[in-house]
Formats: structure tokens, C-alpha cells, sequence
């Protein structure tokens, strides 16, 4: 076999502390191969690619690429060697143009650079114009103005983190037949996902990672979906949450006719926008993120307030907020999940008891003004062993957990606070399968006990799983309440796209 893979690592291990990341990994990525490397939250895999992509150093082992012994120390230096990556997070200027961008990074005058973006967009099923500003550019052109920039440094080898999560149902298809085109050519890919139907009809290889080390390598192709899980988790998947009828009680939250033109010039005004949730229901909202998400989420959230003369627009536990920001809001017994958990629902450089304390001061952490600190401690133990957060121990810093590990996180620490009302976004964004199926079953339990809860969603089966009812929001827009039971995921794409008509304003 030796001389037949495009990149192999031997013996390779990295740890932070006492953190056993990466733990004696071998990982051989053939030529023109689609590779997934998938693992629960935690496993090691951002850590992998960033070994592979020069971003950090192994401790021991070895790295051969094309037969050679290399030692990236640098993203430059592994984009040298052919290596590219394309995060999760976009790195692009929003208001310079596609070639401007890419100028950045790859030599070359714009005009040259333009013609090569064209044709490799041509070619590739990329085609995006390089003279647009990014801000206008969708999420999947955006993502598309990613890849072209690796690809116009001849990479041999693309490594993508999750790279349909952020993307709409619609383009992950489009996404996927660009991959198979690259694969075609000579490009192998490195794909980390949670979503294993996709890792199925995608790849050829699967490596599987468990706490640092491989335990598995597999045809994802002869392998169904359980399958994967079962290895990936190393027991069987938990059951989904069981879902009885809503018994809706009195109505938690009220938004009567909101109107908000944004001053962001990229951001999404929102204009008639009316919803309801009564305890003991969770409702959702669908859509494609930038459609006024955001935007809605700053201003339930009590991040953006509005005039006073506008405090009944919103009314929450029965009580004008609108002009209320979010300090008051949560006195009342609102709860909020961000969808950025970094910088918003945690301080990276803050360890999980101080960020406990972020939200959860008035639950006996501080008194008299002075901060418990046993309570405190005990308070984000108590959330990291209920909602299975993988951590050494409470005293880490938020910024050192694996994302997902950090959402179970920040969704414990809310759950914990026993709202009326929990306001979610993308509660399972970035989380395995596994603590995916956890979180939701939590949710379900919170609205039986009586809670309201509203979650925005891009995860169509996730709504379908959890809610009760759902909106859809569409440039700024809400479609009329549709309950779940009784409506098709075909309606709620219709309503997603602006197909189904002019949302009416209740
Ligand atoms: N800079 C760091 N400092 C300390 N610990 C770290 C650091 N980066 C990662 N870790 C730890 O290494 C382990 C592996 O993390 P990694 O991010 O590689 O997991 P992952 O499989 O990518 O997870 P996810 O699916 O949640 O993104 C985790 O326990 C994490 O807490």
C-alpha cells in the first residue's frame, strides 16, 4: 500500500494540557478520494484538519504528503503544499468584490484574476461574478467564492469543516455534484459532518474518531445511517423525543405587527411581523438564514429595544417589554440561546463557572452583591453533567471546549434557569447526532413542564421533530401560524423560497 495515499499520517498526537485530542492517529487520503472524518463533539476532528492544515503542530507522529515528510507550520505553507480549507466561517470582505477578495490571497491582477474565477466557475459548477460585492452574494455564493479561492492555488487536497450547515437544503445538492466534479479531476476532499445521510451518498471513505482516537474505517455507502451512528457514539442512538400533543396554556409571548427597517445596510428589515406561543408549546421558525433572523432575534432578544411608544408590540408574560432590554426581559423569566455561541452566549476567555454566572446570577450565585463561588462552581457542574458537556473539568475556558460541547453548554445553562419562555436559535447547530437527539429531547421536556419555547430553525426535520407550530420567515416576512400536523415539508419550502405567495398580516 505504501506510495498510494495523497496524504498519510502515522502516529500522529496532539494534546492541550491534559486533553488527549488527537491520540497515535493513522489516516491515509487516497488520490481523487471524498473522505469523511466524523466523530461526536469533542472527538478531535477541527483539531486533525488543523494539524493537517499547518494551524497547529503535532506532538509526535508523522505527516506525509505525496510520499514526503512534511511539517506545515503554517496555513500558508500547507496551501504550498496543495492544501486548502474552507471554514465554516466565511473569511471574506462584504464590501469588496469576489476578485477583490481573492486578490488577497492568490498573485495575479484583478482582471486576470477575474477570467480565472469565470472559468474555473464554468468548469466547476461555481459561477459567481467576480465583479459583485460579497454583501450581495447569498450564503452559498459566498461559499462558493471559498472554494474558487482555494482552487485557484491548484490545492490537490480540500479540507471542508461542515460545510453544509450552512447552507439551504436547495444548495447542498448543487454543493455536492461540484465535489464530485472536483473528485473527478484529481482534487481529493476531507469532509467533517454530523449529517450522515450526506456522508452516505457523498463519500468513499469514512474514518471515524471516538475521544482522540480512530476506532473505525468504513464504506459509507455500504453502511446505513444507524450504522454510522452506532459506531460514532459507540452505543446504540438514543430514541427521539417522544412528542405528545401540545396542551397550549395562556399566550407567553405576543408580537403584534412589527415593523423594523435595520440601519445595517446588509441587514433584512422586517416589516408586519405578528406571532404568537402559549405555554406549553414550542413553535418555530423556519427559513433560510438572511432573511431577517438576525434581525428578529436582536430585537426579541432585548438586544435591540424598541421606543417606548412601541413597548406593546411585544408583550411577553403578559407585560409590555418592547422597550425593555434583555436584563429586564430575563427578570421576567425570559431565557435566550444566540446563535453565535462565541462572544454572544459565552466569553471564550472566561471559564464555564464564570460563564455560568453570565446569565444565571439570580439563581442564589451572587449575594449581597458578592459572587458565591461554590454555588457558582456547583451551578456549572450540575449543567455539565446533565447535558453531557465533554470538558476536563468547569474551571476550562469556553473558548477550549469543541463547539458543539460549548452549545450543550449554553443550551444547559438556559434549560437550567427554568424559563416561561426560551427564546433558541439554531439549538443544535455544530452538535453531533447524539447530543442533537439530547437537546431536543430537553426542549420537549421544558414545554411539558409548561414552558413556552420559540426556536429558529434551518433544519426542516428538526422543526418537523420538535414543534408544535410553525412560521416561516421570508425576506423580512412572516407566512401565517401552520401547524405541524397537517402541513408538508414541500408547503414550508414554498413559503421558505416565496413561492407560496404574499405572507398574509394577521
Ligand atoms: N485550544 C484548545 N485548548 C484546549 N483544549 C482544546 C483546544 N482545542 C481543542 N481542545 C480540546 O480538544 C478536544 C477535541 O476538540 P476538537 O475541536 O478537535 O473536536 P471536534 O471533534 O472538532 O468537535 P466538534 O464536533 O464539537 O466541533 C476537545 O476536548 C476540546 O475541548
Amino acid at each position: 500500500m505504501s506510495g498510494a495515499a495523497l496524504l498519510r499520517l502515522q502516529g500522529v498526537s496532539k494534546s492541550y494540557g491534559s486533553v488527549h485530542a488527537n491520540r497515535a492517529i493513522d489516516l491515509d487520503v487516497s488520490h481523487q478520494s471524498i473522505h469523511a472524518v466524523l466523530g461526536e463533539n469533542g472527538a478531535g476532528k477541527s483539531t486533525l484538519m488543523k494539524l493537517i492544515y499547518g494551524v497547529e503542530r503535532p506532538d509526535v507522529g508523522k505527516i506525509e504528503w505525496q510520499g514526503r515528510e512534511v511539517r506545515p507550520t503554517s496555513s500558508a505553507e500547507a496551501r504550498r503544499l496543495g492544501i486548502g480549507m474552507v471554514f465554516q466561517h466565511f473569511s471574506l470582505f462584504e464590501t469588496l468584490t469576489v476578485a477583490e477578495n481573492i486578490s488577497l490571497l492568490v498573485p495575479g491582477t484583478k482582471a486576470a484574476l477575474a477570467a480565472r474565477v469565470r472559468d474555473l466557475g464554468a468548469t466547476f459548477e461555481l459561477e459567481v461574478d467576480p465583479n459583485a460585492h460579497v454583501h450581495s452574494l447569498s450564503v452559498g455564493e459566498r461559499q462558493r467564492v471559498e472554494i474558487l479561492r482555494c482552487l485557484l492555488l491548484d490545492p490537490k487536497l480540500i479540507i471542508l469543516d461542515e460545510p453544509t450547515s450552512v447552507l439551504p437544503p436547495q444548495s447542498v445538492q448543487r454543493l455536492f455534484g461540484t465535489l464530485r466534479l472536483l473528485r473527478d479531476r484529481g482534487v481529493s476532499i476531507l469532509f467533517i459532518s454530523h449529517k450522515l445521510e450526506e456522508i452516505r451518498a457523498l463519500c468513499d471513505t469514512a474514518t471515524i474518531l471516538q475521544a482522540g482516537r480512530v476506532t473505525g474505517r468504513v464504506d459509507p455507502r455500504q453502511a446505513s445511517s444507524r450504522d454510522l451512528a452506532t459506531l460514532m457514539i459507540g452505543r446504540e442512538m438514543p430514541p427521539p423525543p417522544l412528542h405528545a400533543k401540545a396542551k397550549p396554556g395562556p399566550k407567553v409571548l405576543e408580537v403584534a405587527g412589527l415593523d423594523h427597517a435595520t440601519d445595517d445596510p446588509f441587514g433584512v428589515s422586517l416589516s408586519g411581523i405578528s406571532l404568537d406561543v402559549r405555554a406549553g408549546e414550542i413553535v418555530g421558525i423556519a427559513g433560510i438564514s438572511g432573511n431577517g433572523q438576525k434581525e428578529l432575534a436582536e430585537i426579541l432578544s432585548g438586544e435591540v429595544a424598541l421606543l417606548s411608544a412601541q413597548r406593546d408590540v411585544i408583550r411577553m408574560m403578559d407585560r409590555p417589554v418592547g422597550h425593555l432590554g434583555a436584563a429586564a426581559r430575563r427578570r421576567l423569566g425570559f431565557a435566550f440561546v444566540p446563535e453565535e455561541r462565541m462572544g454572544r452566549g459565552a466569553v471564550p476567555e472566561m471559564p464555564l463557572t464564570d460563564n455560568a454566572l453570565l446569565t444565571a446570577h439570580d439563581r442564589g450565585l451572587v449575594r449581597r452583591g458578592l459572587v458565591r463561588r461554590q454555588h457558582k462552581a456547583a451551578f456549572a457542574q450540575a449543567c455539565v453533567e446533565e447535558f453531557d458537556v465533554r470538558t476536563p473539568s468547569v474551571q476550562a475556558e469556553a473558548g477550549a471546549l469543541s463547539g458543539g460541547n460549548l452549545q450543550k453548554f449554553i443550551i444547559g445553562r438556559e434549560i437550567m434557569l427554568e424559563p416561561k419562555l426560551l427564546f433558541v436559535a439554531q439549538p443544535t447547530w455544530g452538535v453531533d447526532i447524539g447530543a442533537a437527539t439530547a437537546i431536543r429531547r430537553r426542549l420537549v421536556a421544558l414545554r411539558d413542564s409548561g414552558a413556552a419555547i420559540l426556536m429558529i430553525s434551518e433544519e426542516i426535520e428538526e422543526l418537523f421533530e420538535i414543534c408544535d407550530r410553525l412560521y416561516v420567515l421570508h425576506k423580512g416576512r412572516l407566512s401565517p401560524s401552520l401547524r405541524v400536523q397537517g402541513t408538508t415539508v414541500e408547503q414550508v419550502g414554498e413559503w421558505m423560497t416565496g413561492a407560496a405567495g404574499e405572507p398574509a398580516h394577521a
